[in-house]
Formats: structure tokens, C-alpha cells, sequence
């Protein structure tokens, strides 16, 4: 395949609520890029757990299952869906029970390996270059990608953005669950949240969603003016 110089490949990595979803979709829209949210890779999963009856505590069992459900992720940024065994999973993977769930599930290094493989393929196929989010592209899924970002922002900060966007919701338990799934996702033994040595750090939470598009969307113009 031809390498157009468009293409590149960009990695955005952090905890939850630090705006990676957000900045992802507007940077991939604005530069023509494919965007794929590898979070709704393992929410889908841990949904399809969950609904076939598979104990999410129990890794054996979910090693065991974790090859049959198949997950399909649709990348225009401006539309991006999930589907798993052909439904519609994009409602019910953001519910608390998935969310709740989502870290025993993500730490099965079967389940790790089978999403891994997935992403990359996706990647590949993203002729003209993709946006890819979550917790392990900078360090595992895409370590060679043409720019990696990592994503910060104050718990507080965190809390605020999350619990604004699930309506009546505590902001100190929100601000609580958050921290202990930020504690198992970097604590697991395979790929676990990290920034890689060669991201770029970005500090959010004294920033609008706009300054960091804007920020990421420089740092990419850069890289293309450089030849990446
Ligand atoms: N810099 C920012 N300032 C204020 N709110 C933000 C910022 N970035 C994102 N948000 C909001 O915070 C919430 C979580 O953002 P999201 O992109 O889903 O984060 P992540 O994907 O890292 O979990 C969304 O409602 C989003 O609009
Ligand atoms: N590359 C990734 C992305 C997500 N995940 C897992 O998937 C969960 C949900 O990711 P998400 O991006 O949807 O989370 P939010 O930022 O929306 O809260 C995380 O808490 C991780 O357990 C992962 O292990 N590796």
C-alpha cells in the first residue's frame, strides 16, 4: 500500500475523565483521521461477560470465553459504534455494572491479548491514519506511533467532568470509584496504565476541551511538517 503523507498514526493514553474520548474524536474529525475508542473494545467485552452469565472475578473463566464474542468497532470519528455478535452495545456498555466491572475483566491477559490483536488490526486497515485512545497504545498496542500523547488531570477535576455527564450522580463517590479504577488499571501485571517514555504529557485540568484539541492538533501538524 502507498504511504500517503497524510497518514499518521497518534496515540492518546490516561486515566479516566482526563478527556481522551473528546480530543480524540475532534482532532481524528478535523484532520480526516479514523478514531477508535479501545475503552469500548473492553467495555463490550466485559458487557458480553456479563450478559452470558461468565463470572467477571473468576480470570479463568473469562480467559476461557474470552475468544467468542465478536467485536466489531466503527471508526469515523463523527459516528463512532460498537457492536457485539452484531448488537448495538454502545448504551449498554456505559452502564455502571460494565463500569464497575470493566478492570477485572481488562487485567486477563487472554483478553488483553485478543483486543491487542484487534486494535492493531484496525490500525492497520486506517489507510489515511488513525486516533487511537485508551490506556496501553503509546506503551503496547502502537509503540511505534508518530506521536503519543498522555492525558493528566486532578482527580477533582475528573470527578467534576464525569459526574456532569452522569446526572444526579455523589462527585466524591464518582471521584472514589475513579481512583480505584485508576489503581487497578495501573497496578495490573500486563500492559497496565503508563505513560510511555517518549509521550507528551499534557496537564488538563487547568484547561477547556478546545485548548487541548487545539494543543494535540498542533502537536500532529508538527510531527507532518518534520516528515514524523
Ligand atoms: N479540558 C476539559 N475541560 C472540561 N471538561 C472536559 C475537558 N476535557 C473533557 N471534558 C469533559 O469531561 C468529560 C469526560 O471526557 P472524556 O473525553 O470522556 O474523557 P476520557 O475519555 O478520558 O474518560 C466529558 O463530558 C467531556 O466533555
Ligand atoms: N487501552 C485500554 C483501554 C481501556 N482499558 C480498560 O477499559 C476500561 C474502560 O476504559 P474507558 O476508556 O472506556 O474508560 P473511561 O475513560 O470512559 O472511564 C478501563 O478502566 C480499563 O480497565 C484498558 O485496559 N486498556
Amino acid at each position: 500500500m502507498p504511504h500517503t503523507v497524510e497518514s499518521v498514526i497518534v496515540a492518546i493514553d490516561g486515566p479516566s475523565g482526563t478527556g481522551k474520548s473528546s480530543t480524540s474524536k475532534a482532532v481524528a474529525a478535523k484532520l480526516g483521521l479514523r478514531y477508535l475508542d479501545t475503552g469500548a473494545q473492553y467495555r463490550a467485552i466485559t458487557w458480553w461477560m456479563i450478559t452470558n452469565g461468565v463470572d467477571v472475578e473468576d480470570a479463568q473463566a473469562v480467559a476461557t470465553a474470552a475468544g467468542k464474542p465478536v467485536i466489531v468497532s466503527g471508526t469515523d470519528p463523527t459516528a463512532p459504534t460498537i457492536t457485539v455478535d452484531g448488537l448495538d452495545a454502545s448504551g449498554p456498555i456505559r452502564t455502571q455494572e460494565v463500569t464497575s466491572r470493566v478492570s477485572a475483566v481488562s487485567a486477563v491477559p487472554e483478553v488483553r491479548s485478543i483486543i491487542t490483536d484487534l486494535q492493531r488490526s484496525i490500525a492497520a486497515q486506517a489507510a489515511g491514519g488513525i486516533v487511537v485512545e485508551g490506556r496501553d497504545i503509546g506503551t503496547t498496542v502502537l509503540p511505534d506511533a508518530d506521536l503519543k500523547i498522555f492525558l493528566t488531570a486532578s482527580p477533582e477535576a475528573r470527578a467534576a467532568r464525569r459526574s456532569g455527564e452522569l446526572k444526579g450522580s455523589d462527585v466524591h463517590a464518582t471521584r472514589e470509584a475513579l481512583i480505584k479504577r485508576d489503581a487497578a488499571d495501573s497496578s495490573r501485571k500486563t500492559s497496565p496504565l503508563a505513560k510511555a517514555d517518549d509521550a507528551v504529557e499534557v496537564d488538563t485540568t487547568e484547561l477547556t476541551l478546545d485548548q487541548v484539541i487545539e494543543c494535540v492538533v498542533t502537536l500532529v501538524e508538527e510531527k507532518r511538517a518534520a516528515g514524523k
